[in-house]
């Protein structure tokens, strides 16, 4: 049996990485296009930053894809807003859609927004040493609804995957996250979003139905 060598790595709070470990991506404003309803909102916070500015950054250790193994990481997310909406993660549902993941909080103040797939809602908060459990079967996203970067070490099974299609599908997530008009936040109702069919949510479910 030849044995993976243990890692070690350090979560680098202020930087909003995690220091030592191979992999880094760069989620830019030009790479968001479509995720946020109001577009006119959306366009003018291009024309100031620039597409290429970041809006969220990734550094992870993948060990493997190995059923078992396990993907360890740091992500690290602006604060802002587009036009009433907080910034946010593109979301997804693990493509092996029964893979659950942790988040543990390191700074700032952010949300996990879930939603199952047949349309249930639920918000988490995250702030400094909050430990979120997102459980198999829902598409997550976070929101950095505070005024600094929202900083959050993660931890998922290694051949978890991602599906980004099923949000894009649906028009979107069916709650957005914006500001409650006192610098807080609210849960609205996304217009744009449509059920998922039976067949579809049977189809993710799989087996365990
Ligand atoms: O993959 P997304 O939805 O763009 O969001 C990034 C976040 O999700 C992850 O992909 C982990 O599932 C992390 O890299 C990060 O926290
Ligand atoms: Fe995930």
């Amino acid at each position: 049996m030849r044995l993976r060598e243990p890692g070690v790595f350090t979560v680098d709070v202020a930087a909003g990485e995690l220091s030592g470990a191979a992999t880094r991506y760069r989620k830019t404003f030009g790479d968001l296009a479509g995720l946020y309803a109001d577009e006119a909102a959306f366009r003018r916070l291009l024309d100031e930053r620039g597409a290429d500015a970041v809006a969220y950054e990734v550094t992870d250790h993948k060990p493997s894809s190995d059923a078992g193994d396990m993907i360890i990481g740091v992500t690290r997310m602006a604060p802002g807003k587009v036009g009433a909406e907080y910034f946010m993660t593109r979301g997804h549902i693990h493509a092996k859609a029964d893979r659950p993941e942790m988040y543990y909080g390191e700074s700032g103040h952010g949300l996990m927004l879930l939603e199952s797939p047949d349309g249930e809602v639920r918000t988490v908060e995250l702030r400094p040493r909050t430990l979120c459990y997102v459980p198999p079967y829902w598409i997550h996203r976070s929101v950095n609804v505070g005024t600094d970067d929202l900083v959050m070490t993660f931890a998922y099974p290694a051949d978890s995957g991602q599906d980004y299609d099923i949000i894009a599908k649906a028009g979107g997530m069916r709650r957005r996250i914006v500001d409650d008009g006192t610098g807080g936040w609210t849960a609205v109702d996304n217009a744009d979003w449509r059920p998922r069919s039976a067949a579809l949510v049977e189809a993710l479910y799989g087996e365990a139905a």
